[in-house]
């Protein structure tokens, strides 16, 4: 915590070996006060579970820990040197759902800078470990139980010192639950520390330290056990009641963004958005989106392919039977009295008479039809006679 040193002042009195220890943290979201003043320590080796009812800053409190969000204002210190040696598994379970489960290994595995080989090796002892579906199947096709499995495996892949888990157990049934707790306890008997969350006060008895929160306070923090005695009941839910009524009985004041803005520390650094691995992993899932959609990449690949051909098709054709009247001051007479080739002399002797039978011979030998020897006017109304007459012609014919 050698952070904490730096700091000094209102912060001498936090215990000395916390793997994690968060100061009077505030978060607001517009006028909602998500956190208000929290603060919590966690110590290595150790199940810490965060408990409270829904909204009331559990999620808020683990995205600043893993620095997914910022807080407005309070201090998150760790003993650890990088955000990689903290594993995560969010509550939005985040695997790519039509990647099957080596995939999704594959993509973690190299976002945290592991070779294929390492991998591999952690994949295999993950699957033992945690009694994870085949690899060859989607996330789309596993039960809730089996994804969170999948998803926690994916937090563990790169071996963190630390697992953070939001609502790792909900929608699990019983058995599975028993099952996921007991694997936790495992890993915090080798030394890994783990903080979760949870709304099932009851599954909270098994960590080693509880957290009870409620509209963005820590009411208190003990183990288990501290807690029953200290209330005089076998039930955290009735800890969970009186410390909600007492709660209730304070008058709390709503604390401004202003007054919270006294501090804001971190630890450690926020990785960079750009690195090899990570644009390595992104080509990878790539690769394998394109692979497992072969339909979708075909016809993504033909696409620019039939469009071209259906432009060529539809449009730049040369309009046929299109009525043209040229109003030619420059050269008089019909356009068959052009020369049909020029000479020098005739260039210097009467240019524009040139230009008029270049363009004059040039349209020719299109396919509109000339209309020869009119005045304006009568141009004019011969091209709408004979425009109506050619749309009834080429309605009843099949005319190129
Ligand atoms: N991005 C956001 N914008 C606005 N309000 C938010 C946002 N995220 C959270 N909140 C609000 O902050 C409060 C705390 O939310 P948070 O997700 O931390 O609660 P929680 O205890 O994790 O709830 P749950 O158990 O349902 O996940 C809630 O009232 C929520 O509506």
């Amino acid at each position: 915590m050698a952070a904490l040193g730096t700091l000094g002042m209102q912060y001498d009195d936090v215990p000395a070996s916390p793997v994690i220890c968060i100061q009077d943290a505030y978060k607001s979201y517009g006028s909602h006060q998500a956190l208000a003043g929290v603060n919590l320590s966690v110590y290595p080796g150790t199940i810490f579970a965060l408990l409270g009812p829904s909204g009331c800053g559990k999620t808020t409190l683990v995205n600043a820990i893993v620095g997914r969000s910022d807080l407005d204002a309070g201090s998150i210190f760790t003993s650890l040197k990088d955000l990689k040696e903290i594993g995560f598994m969010p509550q939005d379970i985040s695997l790519f759902t039509r990647l099957s489960v080596r995939e999704n290994m594959r993509f973690y595995g190299y976002l945290h800078n592991l070779d294929a080989d390492e991998i591999e090796r952690r994949s295999k002892y993950l699957s033992d470990l945690l009694a994870l579906p085949p690899f060859s199947r989607c996330p789309l096709n596993l039960s809730g139980g089996q994804q969170r499995r999948v998803s926690l495996a994916v937090a563990l892949l790169h071996d963190p010192k630390v697992l953070i888990l939001d609502e790792p157990t909900v929608g699990l049934d019983p058995i599975l639950s028993k099952n996921f707790w007991d694997r936790l306890r495992e890993m915090a008997n080798q030394g890994k520390t783990v903080v979760l969350t949870t709304h099932y006060i009851e599954e909270a008895r098994q960590a080693d330290r509880i957290g009870l929160m409620r509209n963005g306070k820590m009411l208190t923090q003990d183990t288990p056990l501290a807690l029953l005695k200290e209330h005089n009941t076998d039930y955290l839910e009735d800890v969970f009641l009186a410390l909600c009524y007492q709660e209730n009985n304070k008058t709390s004041r709503k604390i401004s963004k202003e007054e919270t803005s006294f501090s804001k520390v971190r630890t450690f650094e926020k990785p960079k958005r750009i690195s090899l691995s990570r644009i390595k992993a992104q080509l990878l899932k790539n690769f394998y989106v394109l692979k497992n959609n072969l339909v979708l990449t075909i016809f993504g690949l033909m696409l620019p392919f039939v469009l071209n051909i259906c432009a060529k098709i539809a449009f730049a054709h040369d309009p046929y039977y299109l009525p043209l009247a040229i109003v030619n001051e420059e050269f008089p007479g019909s356009v068959e009295n052009c020369p049909r080739t020029f000479t020098n002399s005739c260039i210097l002797s009467n240019p524009e008479m040139m230009a008029s039978c270049i363009f004059l011979n040039e349209l020719k030998n299109r396919t509109y039809v000339m209309v020869n020897d009119f005045q304006y006017d009568l141009a004019l109304i011969y091209i709408s006679a004979y425009t109506i007459f050619q749309s009834e012609v080429m309605n009843s014919s099949t005319c190129k």
